[in-house]
Formats: structure tokens, C-alpha cells, sequence
């Protein structure tokens, strides 16, 4: 036990660096690409921080659901750099968030997001800035989707281009009457960069994804929920309407002790991403996490009935 001032302080100090070290460390492990990569990401942050306007707004509610708001409606939402930024922030912030159980993105100005800030995307058009803003957004959004929290795309108005890729990045998506989800890439003369191909392709399978990015498709509600690319269509396209919606739809996941429902998203991903044996192992680790916890023995002494 530290006894003087400059003890405390020194510990303090200590404890500090060491749960930064381990931020860090977490952060490369759910990150996809670093330097070995040819990737120097302080170097394409000072670029993209070139590209202002819009942000990413995070409201951390007491239920321990999240709501993070794409908030650039004079260009329908469409990412500058400073916005990318940002995202990767908020993310952090997730990822610390002891509390959490649940996560909805939507856009502000009843539209969800039009992809990239084209004037960044003309300004930044060489390969190398290409391949790296690439990596950054894949870097980012594998970790929101692995993040312990479930995760929501509220699609109102339009989700275009990378728009739509974000929302392959949650859980799930809920549509609001006379949406659309839409990978405009193809008409841009580009494919999917920010993970979106590989994701989708897993959501609605190969053929169906075939057909969306090759034909720059429209996907309205109804196709949406036949492909089981959106798991329901809201009643109303009011903004505010929708997000109680789209919370209320949350709520019957998010329900119970947050280290229980982190536990469960934990799991899932591990199933959806690691070969069977790898799966299995983390499951039994994550397991041993709930095993004998506060929840489970509450549980032992009230023995619910199931029926
Ligand atoms: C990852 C790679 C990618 O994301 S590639 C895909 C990039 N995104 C696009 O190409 C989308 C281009 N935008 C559009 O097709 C339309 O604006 C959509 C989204 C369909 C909306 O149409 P509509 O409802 O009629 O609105 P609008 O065109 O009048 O737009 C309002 C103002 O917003 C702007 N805007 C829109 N999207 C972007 C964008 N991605 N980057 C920059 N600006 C964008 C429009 O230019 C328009 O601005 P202004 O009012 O003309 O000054």
C-alpha cells in the first residue's frame, strides 16, 4: 500500500499508463491493419482532419442503450474526414463502456448517411490515400461490430454507398417506411471498401449480394426483409417515432445485467468469426466470466421457472 503523497501519486501515475497500455492493446487486437501493414494511421488522421464538417454524436442513456447520431444532414450525411474520426473515437468510448448492453446508429435529418464526403473522396483520390482511408474505415468498423454491445442501423431516408456498409457493420437493421438501402458503387466506379462486401455476403448470402452490388439495386423495406437484410419495418418514418421504435425493438434483447448481455454478443461473435475449435475455446473462457457471478447466483437463489 502506498504511505506518502508521492507514493499515491506514482501509483496513480502507474495504474494510469498501465489501463492505457492495455487500451492500446485492446484496440490493436480488434484492429485489422497496422504498421506491418504499411499503414501509418497518425499520418492519414492528419489528412482526413483536413476534411471538416458534420459530426458523430454519442448519447450514453441510463438503460444502457447507446445512441450515435451521423450528424451532417446539409450533405445527407455523407462522412468527412473529421466525421471518420470521430467515429473511431466514439468507438473507443463504446468499447469502454462498462455499462452498455445495446447500440442504434441513425442518421440526423431523417436520412441515414450517403457514403463518403465526395469532396474528400476527389481530393484524396490517389491509390495510397485510397487503400489507407480503406484500412481506417475497416479498422473501425470491424471493432464497432465487435463490439459487446448489440447493435442497430436505423435506416430512415437513404443509406448509399458507404452509408449502406455501415449499417452491414451493426447487428441488425430496422427500416422505416420508403427507406432504402443502396451500394451505389458500382456507378462510382469502385467496390465496397469499408468491409461492406465481406459482410454482406454474410448477412444475405453470395448470390444476393452478387445482385445488390452489381446492380447497384435499390433495396427498399419489403426486399430488405425478404433477403433478411432488415429484421422489420417500423411503422413510422418520423424521426423521433422511429427511434422509440427502434429502442423499444432493442429493449427485448437488452433486458438483464450488462456483463450478462456482453457476454452474449461476446459469444456470438466469436461463433461468427473464428474457425469451430477457436469458437468453442473463447466460448468456454467467456463462460467462465458469468459462471458464479452476481447474476447467475441470483438466479441459483430464486430458481425461475422457465415456462
Ligand atoms: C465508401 C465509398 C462511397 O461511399 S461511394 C458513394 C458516395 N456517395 C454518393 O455517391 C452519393 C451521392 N449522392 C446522391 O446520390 C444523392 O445526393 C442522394 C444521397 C441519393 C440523396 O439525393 P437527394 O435526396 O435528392 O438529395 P441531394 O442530392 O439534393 O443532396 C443534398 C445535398 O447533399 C449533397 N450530398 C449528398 N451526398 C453527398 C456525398 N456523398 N458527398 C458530398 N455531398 C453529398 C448533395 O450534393 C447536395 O448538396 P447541394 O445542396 O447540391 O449543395
Amino acid at each position: 500500500m502506498p504511505s506518502t503523497v508521492t507514493e499515491m501519486a506514482v501509483s496513480l501515475w502507474k495504474n494510469l499508463l498501465q489501463t492505457t497500455k492495455e487500451r492500446i492493446l485492446q484496440q490493436r487486437r480488434m484492429s485489422l491493419y497496422n504498421g506491418a501493414h504499411g499503414y501509418d494511421e497518425e499520418l492519414l488522421k492528419k489528412k482526413l482532419q483536413q476534411f471538416v464538417g458534420g459530426s458523430i454524436n454519442l448519447f450514453k442513456e441510463d438503460n444502457g442503450i447507446g445512441i450515435l447520431t451521423l450528424n451532417n444532414p446539409k450533405l445527407m450525411n455523407a462522412f468527412t474526414g473529421t466525421m471518420m474520426v470521430e467515429l473511431q473515437e466514439r468507438v473507443t468510448e463504446l468499447e469502454n463502456w462498462k455499462d452498455g448492453k445495446g447500440l442504434i446508429i441513425y442518421g440526423a435529418g431523417n436520412t441515414f448517411c450517403s457514403g463518403s464526403d465526395l469532396n474528400a473522396v476527389k481530393a484524396l483520390s490517389n491509390s495510397q490515400d485510397g487503400m489507407n482511408m480503406c484500412m481506417f474505415m475497416q479498422n473501425t468498423l470491424t471493432r464497432l461490430m465487435r463490439l459487446p454491445l448489440i447493435s442497430v442501423a436505423l435506416v430512415q431516408g437513404k443509406a448509399v454507398g458507404g452509408g449502406a456498409e455501415l449499417t452491414t457493420a451493426c447487428d441488425f437493421r430496422l427500416m422505416t417506411p420508403g427507406s432504402e438501402i443502396r451500394f451505389v458503387h458500382k456507378h462510382m466506379g469502385l467496390v465496397p471498401g469499408w468491409g461492406g462486401a465481406a459482410r454482406l455476403v454474410r448477412i444475405v448470402g453470395g448470390g444476393a449480394a452478387l445482385q445488390l452490388l452489381s446492380g447497384a439495386a435499390k433495396v427498399d423495406p419489403e426486399r430488405a426483409l425478404h433477403l433478411g437484410l432488415s429484421e422489420e419495418t417500423l411503422s413510422s418514418s418520423d424521426e423521433t417515432r422511429a427511434l422509440e421504435e427502434a429502442q423499444a425493438w432493442l429493449s427485448q434483447y437488452t433486458e438483464g445485467p450488462a456483463s450478462v448481455i456482453q457476454a452474449v454478443k461476446k459469444v456470438v461473435t466469436a461463433g461468427r468469426e473464428l474457425p469451430v475449435e477457436a469458437a468453442l475455446r473463447t466460448e468456454k473462457d467467456i463462460f467462465g466470466t458469468v459462471w458464479g457471478g452476481p447474476a447467475n447466483l441470483q438466479a441459483l437463489v430464486r430458481r425461475p421457472k422457465h415456462k
